[in-house]
């Protein structure tokens, strides 16, 4: 067999710009604002507008404005029509442009989508679209995989590479928690049989175009809170503007329909409510960047405010290929007697550590293979995570035999309830391997009637490199790194130091991992979890923030809500970042709204009523041209500040690790003064050169 160990992605830097999956950054380039303009333009369609409530608001502003215009035209208010209808379409091109980096990346998917012949298990075939659930494909080098599924049979080395960017292959093999496949990859070397587990039209690839297009986009709960509060406050200004107008024809100052549609959208907070929907967008986008892909914004919210992160060891924190390395027997037995019981016991066995077993005893002993007679008189007992035990009945001439291998706790017990009594050589064994970090295995059996060990297996694993550094910074990040395994405590002790978690918890059942979830969310804490087997499914559904590795298995991935397709446990720091960005960025973007809305006051009410009430014009600080320049330098600004701010709300606010309380200062700081400065500045520039307009003052 040529397989290579599965590649570490132990870099966390900067992915490489040509991978499929990921469209470089290029943050509002001209050609993209052109070719998204259609899409914009689309966009003011009312049926799509309503759902952003401010900018309906405008829209409709806009279209009442150009009607009055039409009736009674002027230089000035066809000026401020104009610039209504570019305030609704900067917005809508914000979105547009934020959607088509992802229509890019679904473009690149679509084409991994291609059609493949399935070769069924028995001998026919049919077109992968036509795969049920539950069929079994045989694929062998050089073939695409048809569709998603489970390994069932085999191991291969796969070219993941249609779907991660990663040119490396990745081994994928039943039974243990690297089994899963994705439809469109390609199987490079070996055979092995697939069960097929998704239906076609709803495959890993359809999912991942639906989610990078953000045509499954729905709204999250923080986004739908914000919405609220910009709808609350449009109608606050809209009915302060209403009730305006009567009090001005009272004071003899009646204002024109456009000069009020202009004084209300200045006062609603437009630059949020245009960027709002981009900025949830990027933040989707900049996790796929990251080879991630979340299936709800939900998630993503959740990631950024992250309190404790639950890891599983193997195949998370180690490379998670245990292999079995030496075999020692206790109680006088002899090297042979317990390789054949080893043996025996791992015949049927499909986990990796079964499998190196069989190879151990082969190689190291010369075991021979096991004829179709002597195995129809074995019963195979399959490892479970709950039993932390696998073995084989063998029903033979002189007497039924068991043999169990498996945690020494579970067949130290199994000893014990079949009338054995261990010796404490089997502990101490035991322990020195654990306490190495390796992870040992005791194998007993029963002959006659009472059971006893024969010895004990040692498997080893492999800490990934650069561990120790990713846990210490999520904990400058203030996140609370905890190892669960379903190793027994002295192994997982070994890892975690060596790893560098706070914290583990050992010798865990699939109930207790996700009962550790429900006790850190019971104390208000948000809990991520990163796992890859069909024993961490409930946990990583349960958890706030499920991240799956996309080597896992299909059950795992199901009951995620994100998966990282390069498998890399550690990307949860990236993503935590991501999140925080996105967090951050809307926040300082709403910060910095309604800090402008306020300052736009000023130039607007003095021009208004200026005039009628001399006292007013104390509030013209920024001694404007006329009032029509101040009106028209205001509306201008305002949709101007959309479009200038795109690229911060696609790229994100940086985001540097530091306390809560410290960003939510400095962000005040620059978003809420800059966003009270900034419209003073640019409106009495805009107001300079709109005076100069002939017509207008
Ligand atoms: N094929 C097997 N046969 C018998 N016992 C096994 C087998 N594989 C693992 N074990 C034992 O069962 C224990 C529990 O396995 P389980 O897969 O639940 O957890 P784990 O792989 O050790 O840790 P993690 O939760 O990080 O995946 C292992 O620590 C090992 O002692
Ligand atoms: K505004
Ligand atoms: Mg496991």
């Amino acid at each position: 067999m040529t397989i290579q160990t599965h590649p570490e992605p132990s870099s966390p830097g900067p992915t490489p710009t040509e991978a499929p999956n990921r469209v470089a950054a290029g943050l509002l380039d001209p050609t993209m604002l052109l070719t998204s303009l259609p899409d914009a333009a689309r966009k003011l369609d009312p049926r799509v507008m309503f759902h952003n409530p401010v900018m309906f608001v405008v829209e409709i502003g806009a279209v009442l404005s150009t009607v009055t215009v039409l009736t009674g035209p002027s230089a000035f208010a066809w000026i401020v029509v104009i610039w209504l209808w570019l305030t609704v379409l900067f917005a809508n091109l914000a979105e547009a442009v934020a959607e088509g980096r992802g229509k890019a990346q679904a473009a690149t998917l679509r084409r991994a989508k291609t059609e493949t012949v399935a070769h069924l298990l028995d001998g026919t075939e049919v077109p992968a679209p036509q795969l049920k659930v539950g069929d079994r494909v045989v694929v062998v080098a050089g073939q695409v995989i048809p569709g998603d599924g489970d390994v069932v049979e085999g191991v291969a080395s796969v070219d993941e590479s249609a779907i991660t960017g990663e040119s490396a292959p990745v081994i994928r093999e039943s039974g243990g928690d690297r089994s899963s496949v994705t439809g469109g990859t390609k199987v490079l070397s070996d055979r092995i049989v697939v069960e097929i587990t998704a239906k076609p039209g709803e495959s890993f690839i359809d999912r991942m175009i639906a989610l990078v297009e953000g045509a499954s986009r729905q709204k999250t709960p923080n986004e739908i809170a914000l919405n609220i509060l910009l709808a609350s406050l449009t109608i606050v200004f809209l009915a302060a503007t209403a009730t305006l107008q009567p009090f001005a024809v009272y004071a003899g100052a009646e204002q024109a329909v456009v000069v009020l549609v202009a004084l209300l959208v200045c006062l609603i907070p437009t630059t949020i409510g245009a960027l709002l929907s981009a900025i949830g967008i990027a933040g989707m986008d900049r996790l796929v960047q990251h080879n991630v892909l979340a299936m709800s914004g939900r998630a993503v919210e959740a990631a950024g405010d992250v309190d404790t992160l639950l890891l599983d060891k193997t195949g998370t924190i180690t490379l998670g290929n245990r292999q079995a390395h030496e075999l020692i027997p206790v109680g006088g037995g002899t090297a042979e007697s317990l390789a054949d019981a080893a043996q025996l016991s791992s015949l049927a066995d499909e986990t990796p550590e079964g499998r190196s077993i069989v190879v151990l005893t082969k190689r190291g002993y010369g075991l021979r293979e096991r004829s179709d007679g002597e195995l129809s008189r074995m019963s195979f007992v399959p490892f479970t995570a709950e039993t932390r035990m696998s073995g084989v009945d063998l029903h033979d001439q002189g007497g039924d035999r068991q043999i169990r291998k498996g945690a020494a706790s579970a067949v130290m017990k199994w000893v014990r309830d079949n009338g054995g009594h261990p010796t404490g050589e089997v502990g101490q064994t035991v322990d020195a391997i654990a306490a190495s970090g390796g992870t040992p295995l005791v194998v007993a059996e029963r002959a006659g009637g009472r059971a006893r060990a024969l010895g004990v297996i040692h498997l080893k694993d492999v800490v990934k490199s650069g561990m120790r550094e990713r846990f210490d910074e999520m904990r400058r990040m203030g996140i609370r790194t905890v190892m669960i395994t379903g190793d027994n405590p002295l192994t997982a002790r070994a890892i975690a130091e060596e790893a560098g978690v706070d914290d583990f918890l050992a010798e865990a059942t699939p109930e207790d991992k996700m009962a550790l979830i429900r006790k850190e969310q019971e104390g208000g804490r948000l809990v991520a979890m990163t796992g890859d087997g069909t024993n961490d499914a409930p946990a990583l559904a349960q958890a706030d923030v499920g991240v799956a590795m996309n080597s896992g298995t299909s059950s795992a991935k199901e009951a995620g809500n994100m998966v990282d397709l390069d498998s890399n446990p550690t990307k949860l720091i990236e993503i935590v970042e991501i999140g925080k960005q996105l967090l951050i960025t809307r926040g300082a973007l709403t910060t910095f709204s309604i800090a402008n809305d306020v300052a736009k006051y000023f130039a607007i009410i003095p021009a208004m009523f200026g005039g009628v009430y001399a006292g007013l014009d104390k509030l013209n600080v920024m001694r404007l041209d006329s009032p029509e320049s101040a009106i028209l330098s205001a509306v201008i600004f305002n949709a101007l500040i959309i479009l200038a701010l795109v690229p911060l709300a696609l790229r994100g606010v940086r985001y540097r690790p530091s306390s809560a309380s410290e960003m939510l200062g400095r962000n005040l700081a620059i978003y809420g003064l800059g966003g009270i400065v900034a419209p003073f500045v640019g409106i009495k520039i805009l107001d300079l050169l709109v005076s100069q307009i002939p017509g207008i003052g």
